[in-house]
């Protein structure tokens, strides 16, 4: 089991220096380099989750809200369903139906704090479900531990005002773990 996910995370990674250099142009990032490489991407995780089905699926949840702290997050879920993410103009919850062969692609707040907030991490939570087990095979892309994350120097370049602070990654995962899922609040962490 452990060589296959690790093969499919090392697979993923054609795809993730795509979405990230796509990405990366709104924030004038010309290219994907060592350094923007190691930044964005540094250290790839992949997580197994299995929800198994809930006596009292209304008393509780899968998963708490919270926004991922990763820069991207490239989630592979079963045909069960359950994880809603929240609208950031509404403020609603809307449920994401699983799609066969495809991928959700959640922005994490690391991406949040490196665009200086141009990108905004998605709140998401997964529900419990009472008559089904669930499976979803989240891989998280994420910056080096030791990396310093703040707004990019191109996108303040232009005299954009940064909104957050320099921090090392591995402060700010730690904090996040430090305390129960409660939303987005983790990012207020790097407000300056
Ligand atoms: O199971 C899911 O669909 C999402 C899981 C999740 O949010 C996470 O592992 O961070
Ligand atoms: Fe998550």
């Amino acid at each position: 089991m452990g060589n296959e996910a690790l093969e499919y995370m090392n697979k993923s990674k054609t795809m993730v220096r795509k979405l990230l250099e796509y990405l990366g142009k709104n924030l004038n990032v010309k290219e994907l380099d060592e350094t923007k490489e190691s930044l964005f991407m540094g250290s790839i995780r992949v997580n197994l989750n299995y929800y198994p089905i809930c006596p009292n699926p209304d008393l509780t949840v899968g998963v708490g809200r919270h926004s991922d702290v990763s820069s991207l997050t490239i989630l592979l879920q079963d045909q069960i369903g359950g994880l809603h993410v929240r609208s950031l103009s509404s403020g609603n919850w809307v449920h994401v139906p699983p799609v066969p062969g495809s991928f959700v692609i959640n922005i994490g707040d690391a991406m949040q704090i490196l665009s200086n907030g141009r990108y905004k991490s998605v709140e998401h939570r997964v529900l419990a479900n009472g008559s089904n087990n669930r499976i979803s095979v989240p891989i998280f892309v994420n910056p080096k531990p030791e990396s310093v994350i703040g707004p990019l120097p191109e996108v303040v370049a232009n005299g954009e005002e940064p909104i957050y602070k320099d921090v090392v990654y591995s402060d700010y995962v730690r904090y996040f773990f430090k305390k129960a899922h409660d939303g987005k609040k983790t990012v207020d962490f790097a407000k300056i």
